[in-house]
């Protein structure tokens, strides 16, 4: 059928876009990356800092988003707890598969895995960064599918869970007409975007045990990240 994409739906796809574009590491954390030294322990820390930035970024992104500051307090800040460590993997994901120059990307994919984290969770975590990588998001989608995980309704403690509900159906209607107009030779695209929030979610749960050894190694996490992630 003729897909259209709606004024008001090129006014959200512009707002989502600017807020998602607006918000970057600032440049000393980026620039750490680069020229700290190797080892486990100063890997683990410059991660944490990344990390610890990401969240400040992600929280300021979601204020963007048309919605969210309407639902009720406390279900914002249970979606933005369940969705921080989902929502940096997509970030990371995408960051890793193209946008950072070049260098920067081996050198954070090297960090990554000589931070102490375990084989088991590292095999996951690359496989899905190369995933992202195939599917050649443009930046509208990346910005929408983030946005979809953040406003995922069957988060802990989401309270008006049909209110979540409408606002993630109206940027899933978004996101299935610009993959229909951006891939028109992809009929399945809109599906295997889909999928990858899926895969989101065994990550989530990887990531969740990884805390749990780190705290278990004495690993120190920064004020932020422990309040997101319930640590300590
Ligand atoms: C606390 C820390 C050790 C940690 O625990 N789990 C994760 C962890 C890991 Cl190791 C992988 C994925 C998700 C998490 Cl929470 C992390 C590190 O979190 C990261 C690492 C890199 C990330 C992010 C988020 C983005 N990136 C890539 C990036 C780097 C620099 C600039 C930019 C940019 O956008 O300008 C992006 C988070």
């Amino acid at each position: 059928e003729k897909v259209e994409i709606t004024k008001e739906q090129r006014a959200l796809i512009k707002a989502i876009l600017d807020a998602y574009n607006r918000h970057q590491i600032p440049q000393d954390v980026t620039k750490k990356l680069l020229q700290e030294q190797y080892s486990a322990e100063e890997n683990f820390l410059l991660l944490t800092e990344v990390a610890t930035s990401q969240v400040q970024v992600l929280v300021e992104f979601t204020k963007n988003i048309p919605g969210f500051l309407s639902l009720d307090r406390e279900d914002q800040i249970a979606l933005l707890k369940g969705s921080a460590v989902e929502a940096m993997f997509l970030r990371s994901a995408q960051v890793l598969s193209k946008k950072m120059p070049s260098g920067h990307i081996e050198v954070l994919e090297e960090r990554i895995r000589k931070s102490g984290m375990s084989e088991e969770f590292m095999t996951p975590m690359f496989n899905f960064y190369k995933s992202i990588g195939e599917l050649h998001m443009t930046q509208e989608e990346q910005a929408i599918l983030t946005t979809i995980t953040i406003l995922t309704p069957d988060r802990p403690y989401v309270k008006s869970h049909e209110a979540v509900e409408r606002l993630q159906e109206t940027m899933l209607e978004v996101l299935r007409k610009l993959c229909v107009l951006q891939h028109p030779q992809e009929p399945q695209y809109f599906a295997r975007l889909l999928g990858r929030l899926t895969e989101l979610r065994t990550l989530h749960h990887y990531h969740a045990e990884m805390l749990t050894s780190w705290k278990t190694n004495d690993h120190k996490f920064t004020p932020l990240l422990c309040e997101i992630w319930d640590v300590q």
